[in-house]
């Protein structure tokens, strides 16, 4: 079939703009997922690296992050150390690690999908340790809008950000290209004998036949990829921390939604426990307002989130 670039309205997951080819544009519609390599540069990329330590150290308290550790180690003795911390979450209040949620370069391709006004939603830097011999750093496969209570869906996306080289030995992404095109997946704890990360929801028909493709990244490679796209990680076999920045974006016009009655339900259901347990507030702090907490301008207008 060939395709009439002429022809915009059949476009319906990227938005006109200058910046995107019509191949990465194809691309991206058709996979949903888009790989630009060499995009954050390798100073920035020390210096995200160099905060995340002094945060392990405990050398630096930011307010409102979440850090997490492997549930293979949760248990042991606590070292402040990188070794001890799987991943940071929520690092909107670090002026030096949220400087990658506002990077010029990051946030041209943000609008090619999303359009001008843009929230940074959700932040990670993913440090994903040494398999410990129980297969629990793998991150099942799944989709990013289970955890999302805001529409529409074709005006959000992630980048993400290999902080050096990743591959297949390390743990990798894997993704399920044109999985973007379905609808949302019923998500659960998937049943893995050696235990799975807190809120490690995994599609719960997943077929393991079906064709994938591993992302292999070198330091500064950024991929953007549609919340719909199912994906996760293998197991790190090796001795190092394989790490990771990621902000997932929405636009400022997106709105929330109740997600009572939705498959969201279940993980509606931890996140409050979480954020009971954690703040002691009551029934009164909803699901919304946990993601309207969070969210940061870093682009145009705040419309509707
Ligand atoms: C507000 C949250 C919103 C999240 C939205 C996600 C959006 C993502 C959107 C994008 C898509 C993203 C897709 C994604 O990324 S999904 C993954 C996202 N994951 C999370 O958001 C989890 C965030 N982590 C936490 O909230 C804390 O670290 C938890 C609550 C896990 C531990 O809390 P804390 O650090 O204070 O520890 P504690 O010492 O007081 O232990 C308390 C209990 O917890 C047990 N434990 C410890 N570690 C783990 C573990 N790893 N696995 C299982 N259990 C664990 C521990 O043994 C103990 O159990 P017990 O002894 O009581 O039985
Ligand atoms: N039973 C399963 N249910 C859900 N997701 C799974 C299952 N088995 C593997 N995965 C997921 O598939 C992806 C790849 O996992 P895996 O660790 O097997 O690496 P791999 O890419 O197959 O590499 P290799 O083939 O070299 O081992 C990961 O996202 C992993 O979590
Ligand atoms: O960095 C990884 O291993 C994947 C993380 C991921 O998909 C997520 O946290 O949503
Ligand atoms: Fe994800
Ligand atoms: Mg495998």
């Amino acid at each position: 079939e060939t395709v009439s670039y002429g022809h915009p309205q059949r476009l319906r997951y990227t938005l006109d703009n200058d910046l995107l080819t019509p191949e990465q544009r194809l691309f991206y519609e058709e996979n949903g997922f888009l790989l630009i390599r060499n995009l954050v540069s390798k100073q920035d990329i020390d210096r995200f690296r160099g905060e995340f330590e002094r945060i392990c150290r405990q050398e630096i308290k930011v307010p409102g992050l979440v850090v997490m550790r492997d549930v293979a180690i949760a248990k042991s003795e606590f070292v402040p150390d990188q070794r001890a911390v799987s991943k940071v979450q929520d690092f909107q209040e670090d002026p030096e690690l949220f400087r990658y949620c506002s990077l010029p370069k990051i946030l041209k391709y943000v609008e090619c999908f999303i359009g001008p006004n843009i929230m940074a939603m959700h932040t990670m830097l993913i440090n994903k340790p040494p398999d410990a011999g129980k297969k629990t750093s793998r991150h099942p496969m799944h989709q990013d809008l289970h955890y999302f209570p805001f529409r529409p869906v074709d005006r959000i996306v992630c980048a993400w950000t290999a902080m050096e080289t990743v591959n297949r030995q390390n743990g990798c992404l894997v993704v399920l290209p044109g999985s973007h095109k379905g609808t949302l997946q019923e998500h659960d704890y998937p049943e893995w004998e050696g235990g799975v990360n807190k809120m490690y929801h995994g599609v719960r028909d997943y077929d393991p036949e079906h064709p994938r493709v591993h992302l292999e990244m070198e330091k500064g490679d950024t991929v953007f990829f549609h919340p719909l796209l199912i994906h996760g990680s293998g197991m790190n076999q090796t001795q190092g921390f394989r790490k990771a920045i990621s902000c997932h974006y929405a636009s400022g016009d997106c709105y929330y939604i109740d997600v009572k009655g939705t498959t969201q339900e279940n993980i509606e259901k931890e996140v409050k426990e979480i954020i009971v347990r954690r703040h002691a507030v009551g029934d009164e702090l909803t699901f919304k307002d946990t993601w309207a907490i969070r969210g940061r301008l870093v682009q145009g207008e705040r419309i509707s989130m």
